[in-house]
């Protein structure tokens, strides 16, 4: 209920801003943590300080954004990245799965289903300039889109590091993993937990590209220039027949989904999991 009110207030309060920067003639609208312009190629930034983690409000607003995105027919492509410097998305907001209550726990699992259908499945041409670190859901963020440009910066990583953390990625993460890079490679990076440097994220498939970090934003562009190229019903429906039974797997089985993330994420020894793992990032600083 909480949630749905939040939405409908965000949703006014985005359409509020839209029309008022329409006015001083920048095609953009923007909510606190995600921006986007849709002046020339749409581009979502993420900006959610200090890692762009996907809290429950980042999740809605995301959303929201690309819902609206979706609505407009003169928007075909939209390029994906961050304004926090050096991060992509650190993922899944960890405080949203530590030291909560299990509706909680339903309630956040629910929106990090909606936002990944939604982007899995977009119309839309989706590309990502990753400029940053990309852990985890970050990483889950960068595949769903239909190509990915990543920062040459070796500082940077990305991959689904979840067995790391104690915690174990979903099927979906796994399926989406599977699609992008095959089995094995997905086998073998899923139990290690593998953050990948650029260099080796784009051996193994995870990136389609790696650019100077100058030129990240530039590639994307040129890169959705070329995809904007192809006739939308003929891309659309090629997207759709790659993508829909990996969808669907979700769709068929999403309250069982959210009641195992629940009861999983509850139990005790991964709370602990999380506990250590937070205090290690708390450590890492000092
Ligand atoms: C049977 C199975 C059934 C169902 C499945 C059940 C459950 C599992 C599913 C869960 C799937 C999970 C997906 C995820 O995405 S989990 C999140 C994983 N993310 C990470 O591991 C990234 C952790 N962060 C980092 O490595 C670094 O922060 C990063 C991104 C490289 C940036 O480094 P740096 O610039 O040095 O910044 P700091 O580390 O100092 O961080 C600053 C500040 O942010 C806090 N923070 C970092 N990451 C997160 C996060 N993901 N969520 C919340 N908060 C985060 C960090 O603690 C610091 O906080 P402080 O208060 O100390 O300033």
């Amino acid at each position: 209920m909480a949630l749905a009110a939040a939405r409908r207030l965000l949703l006014h309060a985005g359409s509020r801003l839209g029309r008022r920067e329409a006015v001083d003639g920048a095609r953009r609208f923007a909510n606190k943590r995600v921006l986007v312009e849709t002046e020339g190629p749409a581009v979502m930034k993420l900006r959610n300080p200090p890692v762009n983690s996907l809290s429950l409000e980042c999740l809605t607003e995301f959303t929201i954004s690309l819902e609206k995105l979706e609505n407009d027919k003169s928007i075909r492509g939209v390029i994906l990245t961050s304004e926090c410097p050096g991060i992509f998305s650190a993922g899944l907001d960890l405080l949203e799965m530590y030291g909560r209550n299990p509706a909680h726990y339903a309630e956040y699992w629910k929106n990090v289903q909606e936002l990944w259908l939604r982007l899995y499945t977009s119309n839309m041409i989706l590309v990502s300039a990753i400029n940053g670190a990309s852990p985890a859901g970050g990483c889950l963020l960068a595949l769903c889109c239909d190509y990915r440009v990543m920062a040459d910066n070796p500082k940077y990583t990305i991959g689904l590091n979840e067995s790391l953390l104690g915690i174990v990625a979903p099927f979906w993460f796994k399926d989406m993993y599977v699609n992008t890079i095959g089995h094995r490679e997905a086998e073998r990076a899923l139990q290690l937990g593998t953050l990948f440097s650029p260099a080796e994220a784009l051996k193994v498939g995870v990136v389609d590209e790696v650019v100077p970090e100058d030129q990240v934003h530039s590639k994307a562009r040129s890169v959705m220039t070329k995809w904007l190229a192809i006739p939308d019903h003929s891309r659309q429906l090629t997207k759709n027949m790659m993508r829909k039974a990996t969808a669907d797997n979700l769709i068929k089985q999403r309250e069982a989904d959210i009641q195992n993330f629940t009861s999983f994420i509850s139990k005790d020894s991964i709370q602990k999991s999380l506990h250590m793992y937070l205090e290690k990032l708390k450590q890492k600083k000092g």
